[in-house]
C-alpha cells in the first residue's frame, strides 16, 4: 500500500456527540502516527442547518469483541477505504445519508467499544432500531461471543426478534480461519438474520455496504409494520367507542 493511500483515523479526532457539528473532510497530520488522518464525514449534506435539524430515521449500533473490526467496518461503509491504524473505540457515533432503493435514507451509526459494560450495553442497545453483531474469522472466541449478545438484544429489546445482521469479518485472513463459512450462515440462520462475510480491508464487491443497506432495509420494514399496526389499533379503539355509545344511547 503507497503511504498516500494509507489512511490513519484516531478516534479522538471524531465527534462522539451525534448532534456536534462536524469536522470538515481533508488530511490531518497526525505526530504519533506520522500518517496523515482523514476526518470523516459527508459535509456537503450535514453542513445544510435543515438537514441537520433532521432527526435520523434509522438508529444503527455496532457490536461484537474488542478487535473484531467493527471500527474498520463502519468506517469502509462511510468512506470506502480501509483504516489500518486505530485507537481502541470509546464510543464514536456517525451521521450518515444513502439511498437505498432510489430512497435516501438518514442515518446515525453507533460504533461500540470492543470493552463497555454491562450497563453501557444496554443502553446501547435501547438507543439502537438495527444492530450488526461482528466476529472475526480467525478469532473463535469473537464467534463465541455472538450468542450472547444476541441473547442480551432479546432481554433488553421490545418487541423481541429486533432487526439484526450477523458479520464475519476479516475475510482476507483466509490462511488463518478458526470459524468456517457454513457455521456463520448456521448461527444467522438459528438467529433468523442475514449473513455476510466480509473484509474491511479487501471489499470489492461492496459486501460491508451491503450488509448495513440491508440492515436499513429490515429497520424500515419493521418500523413501516409497526406504524400501520399501530394505526389499525387505534382506528379499532375509535370503532369500539363509538359502538359502545351507539349501543348506549339505543338503550
Ligand atoms: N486483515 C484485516 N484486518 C482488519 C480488518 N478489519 C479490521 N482489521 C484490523 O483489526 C484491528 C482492529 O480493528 P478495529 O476496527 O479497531 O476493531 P474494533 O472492533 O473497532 O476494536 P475496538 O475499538 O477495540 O472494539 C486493526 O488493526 C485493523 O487494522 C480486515 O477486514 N482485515
Amino acid at each position: 500500500m503507497q503511504r498516500q493511500d494509507c489512511f490513519a483515523l484516531t478516534s479522538h479526532l471524531f465527534p462522539r456527540n451525534p448532534c456536534s457539528r462536524f469536522w470538515k473532510s481533508g488530511w490531518v497530520a497526525d505526530p504519533r502516527t506520522r500518517c496523515a488522518n482523514y476526518l470523516l464525514c459527508d459535509w456537503s449534506f450535514w453542513s445544510t442547518p435543515a438537514v441537520m435539524a433532521k432527526s435520523p430515521e434509522v438508529k444503527l449500533a455496532v457490536f461484537g469483541r474488542a478487535g473484531v473490526g467493527k471500527s474498520a467496518l463502519v468506517v469502509r461503509f462511510l468512506t470506502r477505504r480501509f483504516i489500518w491504524e486505530y485507537d481502541p473505540t470509546l464510543e464514536s457515533t456517525y451521521r450518515h445519508q444513502a439511498t437505498i432503493d432510489d430512497e435516501v435514507v438518514a442515518m446515525e451509526i453507533l460504533d461500540t467499544a470492543g470493552q463497555e459494560d454491562m450497563q453501557q450495553k444496554e443502553s446501547h442497545m435501547r438507543w439502537g432500531d438495527g444492530f450488526v453483531i461482528v466476529y472475526d474469522i480467525t478469532d473463535r472466541g469473537s464467534f463465541d461471543e455472538v450468542g450472547p449478545l444476541r441473547g442480551l438484544l432479546e432481554d433488553v429489546k421490545k418487541p423481541k426478534n429486533v432487526p439484526l445482521v450477523l458479520v464475519g469479518n476479516k475475510a482476507d485472513l483466509d490462511h488463518a480461519r478458526q470459524v468456517g463459512t457454513e457455521e456463520g450462515e448456521r448461527l444467522a440462520a438459528e438467529m433468523a438474520c442475514a449473513f455476510y462475510e466480509c473484509s474491511a480491508c479487501a471489499d470489492e464487491r461492496g459486501t460491508v455496504a451491503e450488509a448495513f443497506h440491508e440492515l436499513c432495509r429490515e429497520v424500515r420494514r419493521r418500523k413501516a409494520v409497526q406504524g400501520k399496526t399501530r394505526r389499525r389499533s387505534s382506528t379499532t379503539h375509535v370503532k369500539q367507542a363509538i359502538n359502545k355509545m351507539l349501543t348506549k344511547i339505543s338503550s
